[in-house]
């Protein structure tokens, strides 16, 4: 069968109606139901022989934080079968697991990002696998450029909200149908970013001797930047920094009750001045978060070992 009529007959079968009528990430999450997730869960499982508890995604040029891992195995994406490939620089798409300072780790040496083609649904398909194979909580990492004037390059910034228009114009991962066995219908979501997690954080900042800002990430669904009045008004309206992911993968994590904590990199200035030069180049950003990414890998590695000293942080 053509795999347009097994996704028409699977929508069909769903809402009645044809697939051209519904949204991409209804679609998506017609096809990726609960029995195909846990396939796909299944089939890393009976490869790992190993259960995480700790799931990380790398963002752009951050994915050495995986050689933190003692006994580090690997699987890649494309061997795995119905699951997304990595097109982005800086993504390799790699599942990297092991232990890290003694706690069962999994970590996205890549993640999807809508501007590759991927629905929202689809680029957050990997936190409902994740919680499957056993994760509680995620650390979620990426690049981003920053807005407010008081950040500079090379900064670290533990996010405490986001602001995402695509999330709020139906670009939502959740739309569609829902399974009660991943999580509500209507998920609240003032609270994303655990507070207790971001106090942590932040004691382990301190004890590293590290100047970790704290502030909110923007999500605009890319490729292309921001123009001045977009970063404006990303600015204006509360967001210190502004990225292409990490907002609809927060969502899903906490739509599927993992507890999440989240980090920007920031790579670059935005400009948010008309007619300023615009230093926007992603080869660029890589390069800057790989040269800066010790800071955050330190980082990562202490706040592990710390959750390793109170199993309640993983439960
Ligand atoms: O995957 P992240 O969010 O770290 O990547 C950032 C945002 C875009 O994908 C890209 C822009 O250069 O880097
Ligand atoms: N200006 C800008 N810089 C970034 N650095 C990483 N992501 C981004 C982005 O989306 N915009």
């Amino acid at each position: 069968m053509e795999n347009s009529d097994l996704i028409n007959q699977i929508v069909k079968k769903e809402f009645n109606l044809p697939a051209e009528l519904l949204s991409q990430d209804a679609i998506t999450n017609a096809y990726y139901n609960y029995d195909k997730i846990s396939s796909i869960a299944k089939w890393i499982e009976e490869r790992i022989h190993f259960k995480p508890r700790i799931g990380i995604i790398c963002g752009s040029g951050l994915s050495d934080i995986a050689y933190l891992i003692a006994d580090k195995q690997e699987i890649q994406y494309a061997d795995i079968p119905e699951f997304p490939r990595s097109t982005v620089h800086g993504h390799k798409g790699v599942f990297a697991y092991g232990n890290l300072n003694n706690l069962p780790v999994i970590c996205m040496q890549g993640r999807f990002h809508p501007y590759e083609g991927y629905s929202t649904a689809l680029c957050t398909l990997p936190l409902k696998v994740l919680k499957l194979l056993g994760v509680k909580l995620v650390i979620i990492t990426n690049a981003a450029g920053g807005l407010n004037p008081s950040l500079s390059v090379g900064d670290l910034m533990l996010i405490k909200d986001h602001f995402s228009l695509p999330l709020l114009s139906m670009q939502n991962p959740l739309v569609g149908h829902n399974d009660e066995r991943f999580g509500p219908r209507f998920v609240p979501v003032s609270n994303i970013y655990d507070k207790k997690l971001r106090a942590l954080m932040h004691k382990c900042g301190k004890e590293l001797n590290l100047d970790l800002k704290e502030g909110v990430y923007g999500t605009i669904s890319g490729p292309s930047y921001e123009t001045v009045t977009d970063s404006l008004f990303y600015l204006k309206n509360g967001a210190d920094c502004v990225g292409m992911s990490t907002s609809h993968e927060a969502t899903v994590a906490c739509y599927c009750g993992l507890k999440v904590v989240a980090l920007s990199i920031i790579t670059d200035k935005v400009a948010i001045e008309y007619d300023a030069e615009d230093g926007s180049d992603h080869n660029e950003i890589v390069k800057i978060a790989k040269l800066k990414a010790k800071d955050a890998e330190k980082l990562v590695s202490y706040f592990i070992t710390q959750l390793g000293m109170d199993s309640r942080w993983l439960e």
